[in-house]
């Protein structure tokens, strides 16, 4: 890893030497890796990598056993994975988590009910004020429909659309939440050729829009290589290589990784 690159932005994401272990598995052995503000970085590596267990190491799914990771520059030790998402961490998962018989903009509105600090107390205490935080979480949440083209679905059950538009609808909740960085574990898995490259200028839009960190684990090369800055190579729970889609594509130990997968 290049500290010298790291000190000309701090990075909203940065991992050093984290090790992950499950029982007798060492799943992460001092992986390190940051990712700079607006930036794409890809995060690969052959089935087994480790690649998932690092996101739930950032998300705190699972305890780290050493290293650290830091958002924005604070320590995340000690918060809770329910906390993840008022720190700035959104992420969406390998299999849809999507609430298949509510509404497109209710399982959106989901996204952002961390920032309404909503009780049940305050609900009944407060009324004026529940309301109204409700409207503007509505509003929001109907703002993001409109940016990822999905706001004439709103009113859909969720389960009824077809996965590409699912796994859409995944995004814009997590852009509800407004976060800092948003994790994508395996977002093109299950899409045809043309829903990838649809997918692509989909998250290459709200990046450009937004100016939004994205962290992307994906197998689908062709996908990272068109739209990652930079990216980061895990083989067997390590960093193997780090650069961007040119060095990597041409670099032999991915290639030695990667063939040694297909052999
Ligand atoms: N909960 C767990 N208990 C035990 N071992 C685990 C657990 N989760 C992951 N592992 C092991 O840790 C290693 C890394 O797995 P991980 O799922 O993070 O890899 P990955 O790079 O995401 O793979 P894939 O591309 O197949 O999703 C593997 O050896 C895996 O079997």
């Amino acid at each position: 890893m290049n500290d010298s690159s790291i000190e000309e932005v701090r990075p909203v994401l940065q991992a050093r030497d984290v090790s992950v272990q499950f029982g007798g598995v060492k799943a992460l052995t001092d992986v390190s890796l940051f990712v700079r503000p607006g930036e794409i970085c890809g995060l690969i590596g052959p089935n087994g990598a480790g690649k998932s267990t690092f996101l739930n190491a950032a998300t705190r799914l699972v305890n780290y056993a050493t290293g650290s990771i830091m958002l924005d520059g604070q320590p995340l030790e000690g918060v809770e994975t329910r906390d993840m998402i008022g720190r700035g961490v959104a992420r969406t998962f390998q299999n849809l988590g999507i609430y298949a018989s509510m509404t497109v903009l209710e399982n959106v509105m989901l996204g952002a009910h961390h920032r309404l600090g909503g009780s049940f107390a305050k609900a009944i205490f407060a009324p004026l004020r529940a309301r109204a935080l409700e409207r503007s979480n509505r509003e929001k949440a109907m703002a993001v429909l409109e940016e990822v083209g999905m706001a004439n679905l709103a009113a859909r059950a969720a389960g009824s659309l077809a996965y590409p538009l699912q796994k859409r609808m995944e995004i814009a909740r997590a852009l509800a939440a407004e976060p800092k960085i948003l994790l994508l574990d395996e977002p093109a898995g299950g899409l045809t050729h043309g829903e990838v490259h649809e997918f692509g200028a989909l998250v290459d839009g709200i990046r450009r829009r937004r100016n939004l960190s994205i962290l992307l684990i994906e197998h689908h090369m062709g996908l990272v290589m068109s739209l990652c800055d930079r990216i980061v190579v895990f083989h067997l729970g390590r960093n193997l290589a780090e650069g961007t889609p040119a060095e990597i594509k041409s670099n032999d130990a991915v290639i030695a990784a990667y063939l040694g997968k297909a052999a």
